[in-house]
């Protein structure tokens, strides 16, 4: 018996509605997908509710057996789904099924287009959850009672989905979840039983709590007609019902770890690749990961969710539990099961434990091990470097012992194809460097453009050296923690001496030298010239077309890593770069030939023309721009 009271109508969250809305416009053609998301829910109310009884379980009130049941009513238009789970008090309900507590909801609602596809995809990768219900019905009905609470601490919420929903107070003899969906006219296929059962199986063999459905047997005459009330109803499991990463992997299908995937990361979407383990010995655990084929919505956010879902000895312990993947591999989705932990380990016990420490460092090997694998198929890998290459990147920095592990894993644009495309191995580049190449070539700038028309790059070019094209914010920081790679070390084309190695023979090095010598006087003169501006002058031959460049000292910062930092309002200290002139350009021969006062104006618009090729900003544009026009004029 449920009589209700303290009825009250609250209105949803103004996301909620902008949600709803979408969501049901644009997820219609794949509005099976709402009888994954509330069978998830009911299996992690299962989960948590075992995770409880550890400590207590009299929460079980006498009823252990934990489920999910599905009904329907073909003639009603319903479809039932009951869990005996850890249940909501009226305020969870309230703040579950009114509005969205996860930060970023509205920036991502910006995004949204009204263009069905594109916002099917976006809205898929946020995940909807509890609200999927509104695809496909036009009235919703959720009775809970949280476990362990009075039978009268009942809440029964009400909504058509149309912007509000009541609530009350009811009596509830069973703790859990019941929600019943009234099936809009278009989706009255659902309220079928073979449909249900195909969808359970499609969508939930993996979960280890058995889904029920009713099952109607109807006893035989002997010519086979059936006996009128003789029908028995009986509860059917019809998922597989064992949790899947405990299963041997030959038994399991590639259909299956898709499927559990889309249940362990919320995602819509297909996974690229996965990685199943089962580890016995000093450690023993079992962990499957996964790479997602998709970014979620707050990849870039470093506190956003992240981490694997933990158990141990099959009991769930934690959603994102991120003590066990380091924060560069924090787009890897998975389970991680364990003996090696207690059942009442808590996030603050996993700080402290050193087991913890030994299990991520095997996870790591096995997630970079997975990509490695996964790196085989360029086409694939190539989906994956780009959307999580620059949360890779961050991996040299932050876990050195396995530097050169992730270094096989980058990629990088480069002079070989001259395109903006991150494809380029380290192995690849090592594999094609000329003979009497001791070094690995990059250049870094603010912009694929500004990279590949670098004038330090000319030389390189003329001489068919590769060099790999960075201009990805965390790129100079990513080239600042990699010093090798495959014996080989790294060398910034912008920074330091030229140094070409044995590419360059006793010839060239001897005229260079004598060009240096002729051109003292004009470097002295420049010299003066600029004065402060500028903290050494020389004649360089990396140069073929432009007339001069500028060079930062080897251990210098950066102009790219100098300009993030001056952006995020941090003050450093000025430096002042190494002006390199073109003896052979015919602006440098104009120079050494001008008078005094042309002298000195052409070597500053030299300077201010190299400081922009680098993409830099000048001090006083203005003096630059008087100059030009003042030798232009002439
Ligand atoms: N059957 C249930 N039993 C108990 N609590 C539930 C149940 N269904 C939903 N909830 C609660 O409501 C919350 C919101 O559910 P919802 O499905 O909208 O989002 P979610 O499961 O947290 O995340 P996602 O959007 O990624 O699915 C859940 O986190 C859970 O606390």
């Amino acid at each position: 018996m449920s009589n209700t009271n303290h009825e009250e109508t609250l209105g949803f969250q103004t996301e909620v509605k902008q949600l709803l809305n979408l969501m049901i416009h644009s997820l219609y053609s794949n509005r099976e997908i709402f009888l994954r998301e509330l069978i998830s829910n009911a299996a992690d109310a299962c989960d948590k509710l075992r995770y409880a009884a550890l400590d207590n379980d009299g929460l079980y009130e006498g009823d252990s057996e934990l489920r999910v049941e599905i009904e329907h009513d073909a003639d009603a238009g319903t479809v039932t789904l009951r869990d005996n789970g850890i249940g909501m008090t009226r305020d969870d309900v309230i703040a579950n099924l009114g509005t969205i507590a996860r930060s970023g909801t509205s920036e991502f609602l910006k995004q949204l287009s009204g263009e069905q596809q594109k916002d099917a995809k976006l809205i898929g990768q946020f995940g909807v959850g509890f609200y999927s219900s509104f695809i496909v019905a036009d009235d919703v009905t959720v009775r809970t009672r949280k476990a362990g609470e009075d039978a009268s601490t009942g809440v029964e919420w009400r909504s058509k989905g149309e912007g509000e929903f009541t609530v009350a107070d009811i009596d509830l003899e069973q703790h859990g979840t019941e929600i019943t969906l009234h099936l809009k006219d278009d989706a009255k296929e659902f309220a079928d039983d073979f449909r249900l059962q195909n969808l359970v199986r499609k969508y939930s063999d993996h979960i280890e709590v058995p889904v029920r459905m009713p099952k109607t047997e109807t006893a035989k005459d002997d010519d086979g007609n059936p006996v009128e009330g003789s029908e028995v109803t009986t509860w059917e499991t019809v998922n597989e019902a064992t949790a899947l990463w405990v299963r041997p992997k030959s038994e399991i299908s590639d259909d299956e770890y898709k499927a559990f995937y889309k249940h362990v990361a919320h995602d819509f979407s297909d996974p690229l690749t996965w990685s199943h383990n089962k580890v016995e010995g000093k450690l023993e655990y079992t962990s499957l990961l996964y790479v997602p084929g998709r970014a979620p919505f707050d990849m870039f956010d470093r506190d956003g969710a992240r981490g694997v879902k933990l158990y141990v000895q099959r009991v769930f312990i934690m959603d994102d539990a991120e003590q066990f993947l380091p924060l560069y591999l924090r787009f890897i989705k998975g389970v991680l099961d364990t003996r090696d932990l207690s059942l009442n380990v808590s996030r603050e016990l996993l700080q402290q434990d050193p087991k913890v420490d030994k299990i991520k460092g095997a996870l790591t090997k096995r997630a970079l091990d997975m990509l490695k694998k996964l790196a085989k198929d360029s086409e694939q890998y190539q989906t994956f470097w780009n959307t999580f290459g620059n949360v890779l990147k961050e991996g040299p920095g932050e876990d050195a012992a396995n530097r050169e592990k992730i270094a096989g894993l980058l990629r990088f644009a480069s002079t070989h194809t001259d395109t903006a495309a991150q494809e380029h191995s380290l192995a690849d580049y090592v594999g094609r460097m000329k003979e009497g190449q001791q070094k690995i070539y990059y250049v870094v700038a603010d912009s694929f453009n500004a990279a590949k028309h670098s004038p330090h790059l000319e030389i390189f070019r003329k001489k068919g050296i590769e060099v790999l094209l960075l201009s990805d914010r965390i790129d100079e920081w990513l080239m600042s923690h990699l010093t090798e790679f495959d014996g080989k070390s790294f060398a910034d084309v912008g920074k330091g001496e030229l140094d070409l190695g044995e590419v360059e023979d006793e010839a060239e090095k001897k005229e260079q030298e004598e060009t240096a010598k002729a051109k003292e006087s004009l470097v002295k003169r420049v010299k003066e010239a600029l004065g402060e501006g500028v903290q050494d002058v020389k004649v360089t031959h990396r140069l073929t077309d432009s007339p001069a460049c500028v060079v930062l000292p080897e251990h210098e910062m950066g102009y790219q890593m100098r300009r993030i930092m001056e952006a995020a309002g941090q003050p450093l200290p000025e430096v002042k770069p190494i002006l390199e002139l073109n003896p052979s350009h015919s602006l440098v021969a104009r120079l050494e030939s001008a008078d005094d006062g042309l002298f000195a104006d052409l070597a500053h618009i030299l300077l201010d023309q190299a400081i922009i090729a680098e993409g830099g900003h000048l001090d006083d544009p203005a003096a630059y721009v008087k100059r030009l026009n003042g030798v232009l004029a002439a």
